[in-house]
C-alpha cells in the first residue's frame, strides 16, 4: 500500500464530506482516548463511517490496549482499520490478529529526542502482527503522543522506514506547506495530518485539505509511489 493519504480528527458528517471530496483515502476518528475528550460520539462516528465506506476507509484512532475490547469496538463501529496509539503489547497485538484477522492494524511509534533504539525494538517485536506503523510526535510539555501539531526528527522516521518490514505512515505536524518535503525526505508509504489542516475555529479548512492532498500526491508520484486503490 503506497501513496496513501489520511486525514485525522473527523468532527462531524460535514467535515467527513469535505475530506472525501478533497480526495483523502482514509479518515481517522479519535475515540476511546484517556482524557475522554473525543470530538464526536461513537454513534456519530458509526453513522459517518457507514456513509463514507467503501469509497474511503474509516480508521479508529485510539489508546485501547486490550485485544477483545478493540476487536469488539471495531466490529460495532463497522471499521476495518484501527490505529493503536497506546502501549499495546506484542502479545495483545498477536491476540488481536487471531480474534480479528481481517482488521488492518496500525501501531504508533512515538518519536522522542533519543528513542530510536526503543522504537526499533517495538518494530522488531510487533511487526508480525501489524500491517503498518505510524510515526507521530511526543510533546514533552503536555505528555501528548498524538495530534500535537509538532514535527519530529524526520531522520528517525526515515531510518524506521529503512528497517521496518511493514509500510510506515508519517504523521506529526504535517500540513500543506511541509508534506511534500516530508515525503521526499522520509519516503513513507502514507501520510496523515490533523491539526495542520484546521482553521482558527478548529474545523478542517477546505483549502488546506485540498492543498495537502495535492502536494502529497505530487510528492508520492515524484518518489515513485502509486495511487493506492
Ligand atoms: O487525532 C487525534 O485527536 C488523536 C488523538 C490521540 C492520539 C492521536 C491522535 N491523532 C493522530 O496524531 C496525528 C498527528 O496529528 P497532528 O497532525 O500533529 O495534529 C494525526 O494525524 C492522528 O493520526
Amino acid at each position: 500500500m503506497q501513496g496513501l493519504i489520511q486525514v485525522a480528527g473527523v468532527i462531524d458528517q460535514a467535515e467527513a464530506d469535505l475530506i472525501v471530496e478533497e480526495g483523502a483515502d482514509w479518515l481517522g476518528f479519535a475515540l476511546r482516548l484517556p482524557a475522554k475528550n473525543e470530538d464526536l460520539s461513537e454513534a456519530e462516528a458509526k453513522a459517518i463511517v457507514s456513509r463514507i465506506q467503501p469509497e474511503c476507509k474509516g480508521v479508529i484512532i485510539t489508546y485501547l490496549t486490550e485485544a477483545d475490547e478493540t476487536a469488539a469496538f471495531c466490529a460495532e463501529l463497522g471499521v476495518g482499520a484501527i490505529q493503536m496509539h497506546g502501549d499495546i503489547t506484542p502479545a495483545e497485538l498477536r491476540r488481536l490478529r487471531r480474534i480479528a484477522p481481517d482488521l488492518y492494524v496500525l501501531k504508533s511509534l512515538v518519536v522522542k529526542t533519543d528513542n530510536i533504539t526503543e522504537l526499533a525494538g517495538i518494530v522488531e517485536d510487533s511487526a508480525e502482527w501489524v500491517d503498518m506503523f505510524i510515526t507521530d510526535t511526543y510533546n514533552p510539555a503536555t505528555g501528548a503522543k498524538g495530534a500535537t501539531g509538532l514535527v519530529h526528527d524526520w531522520d528517525v522516521s526515515a531510518e524506521l522506514v529503512r528497517i521496518s518490514p511493514r509500510p510506515l505512515m508519517l504523521a506529526g505536524g504535517l500540513g500543506p506547506d511541509n508534506v511534500a518535503e516530508a515525503i521526499e525526505k522520509v519516503r513513507p508509504a502514507a501520510v496523515d495530518a490533523h491539526t495542520g489542516l484546521e482553521n482558527a475555529t478548529g474545523r478542517k479548512d477546505r483549502l488546506k485539505v485540498r492543498t495537502f492532498v495535492a502536494e502529497a500526491r505530487r510528492a508520492f508520484n515524484r518518489i515513485g509511489a502509486g495511487v493506492p486503490r
